[in-house]
Formats: C-alpha cells, structure tokens, sequence
C-alpha cells in the first residue's frame, strides 16, 4: 500500500529524516515511535506532500507520489489526520464535515457523514455546535471524522491520544482497529508506546531522523531494550527485531 525507500527530507534548508525506509500493508496497522524531535511528524508531513523529499522515493497504492501536492495525495485516497487536530474552530461539526468531503470515491456527504455519526454518536447529537465548544476528545473524534470523509485507503494518524483521558483514548484505539478491520490501513503516530504497540502490526522506532529499530509491534513490545532506546540513547546501527 505504501512503500518508502531511502527517504531524505526536510524544510527547507533544515534536513530532518535521512535514509528512512518504511512500508505500509493492505489493513496493517504500522506505528512509529520516537522521542521528541525524532522526525515522526516530518514523515507524515512527507507523505502527504507537506514537507519536501530531497532523496529517495514514497510509493502509494503503485504509484509514486513523491513531490505530490497534498491535494493531489488525498484525492488518491491517503488521508492525513495531523497533529494538533486542526479542525475549523468557527464552523459547526457538520460544516467541518462538508469542508472534508472532496468526492473523491464517488459516495454522497450523507452517506459518509452518517457513517461518520454511526462512528462518533457525539458527533450526531452535537452536530449544529461550534467545533470550538467541544471537548479534546470530541475534537479528536471530528478530526478522524474528517479524514474519513476523503474515503482513505489509508489513514495517517498523528498523536490521536495527545492530552485526551485514559477512557477517551481507550475509545479512539478502538475505533482505530475497526477502521483497519473495514480495510483502511493505518499508519500511526504515538506517544503512548504500549497502547501503540498493543494496537500495531509492526512499528518502526525514529530517533533523529533515522529508524534505529523496526519489527512486528509484539516483537517490539517484549524487547527489553527498546524502552532503554526509546528513552533517549542514541543508537548507531538499525537494529530489526
Ligand atoms: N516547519 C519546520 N521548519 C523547520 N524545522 C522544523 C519544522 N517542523 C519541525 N522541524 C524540526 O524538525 C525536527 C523533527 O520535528 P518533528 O516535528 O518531525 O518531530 P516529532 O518526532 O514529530 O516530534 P514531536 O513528538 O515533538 O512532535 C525537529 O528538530 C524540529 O525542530
């Protein structure tokens, strides 16, 4: 489904990832990992067409997408649901719905948008309110909402969990693997590396710029140094579990 290869990028003059190697299988769920700073935003940003390629190649559904404006990336059906959720805060839940809805598989608004209320009932009921009155968690939810609305084939998904309650990330996790069980593959970002790994299929750990470490999510979360790495040491070679 996505496949990156040798992957250098940055903004402009800045180089933030060097080298990264990364692919994404049909209803895999791939999480990325890594410190502050390490480059996982970057990634995203780069396969969507935000942050500029300076090297290597990024691969969506057979077709090479590096250098894409990212409109032209989620009309081909890789849906970017970014950090800091960046909803509209002056419309409405349902005028950020339609503000999504880019015809791109064919499906009318309502159908998306009620398969998006059967996702989120919250949503629903509070469908005429300000996007701002909501809740963190609510707004998370109106986020995945929206990328759901551009009928993805995959989903890249940016710290969903960041500042939300332990009930409501419990939530948004679960409706993460029904997305993957209804064929959307996953590529996920998080801080909370045991749900994450728990979740996952295979994750990659990122530390300035480069994947130090990368194998099946299972495999990860019983490898006792990972936590040791993920806390801050560097590591030189790429280590696959
Ligand atoms: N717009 C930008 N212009 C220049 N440098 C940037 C920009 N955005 C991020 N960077 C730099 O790129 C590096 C990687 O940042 P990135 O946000 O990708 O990391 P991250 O792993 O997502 O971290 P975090 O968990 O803090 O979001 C950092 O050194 C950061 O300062």
């Amino acid at each position: 489904m996505l496949k990156i290869a040798g992957l250098n990028s940055g903004y402009g003059r800045v180089g933030v990832l060097n080298a990264v190697d990364l692919e994404v299988d049909e209803r895999e769920i791939v999480v990325i990992l890594g410190p502050n700073g390490a480059g996982k935003t970057t990634l995203l940003n780069s396969i969507s067409g935000v942050a500029r390629a300076t090297a290597g190649s990024i691969e969506f559904d057979g077709k090479d997408i590096t250098g894409a404006r990212p409109e032209q990336v989620v009309r081909m059906g890789l849906a970017h649901c970014p950090e800091g959720r960046q909803i509209f805060q002056r419309l409405t839940i349902e005028e950020n719905l339609v503000a999504a809805h880019i015809g791109r598989g064919g499906r009318s608004f309502e159908t998306l948008r009620n398969e998006v209320f059967e996702l989120f009932p919250i949503l629903k009921e509070r469908r005429n309110g300000m996007a701002s009155r909501m809740s963190g968690g609510q707004q998370q939810m109106l986020a995945i909402g929206r990328a759901l609305m551009a009928e993805p084939k995959l989903l890249m998904l940016d710290e969903p969990s960041l500042g939300l309650a332990p009930k409501i990330i419990q939530q948004i996790f679960h409706i993460i693997l029904d997305l993957s069980k209804s064929g959307i593959s996953i590529l996920l970002v998080e801080q909370n590396v045991q749900l994450a790994l728990e979740c996952g299929d295979y994750a990659y750990l990122l530390n300035t710029g480069r994947v130090r470490v990368h194998g099946p999510a299972q495999e990860l979360a019983e490898h006792s140094a990972i936590s040791e790495h993920y806390l801050g040491g560097a590591i030189e070679e790429t280590i696959h579990v």
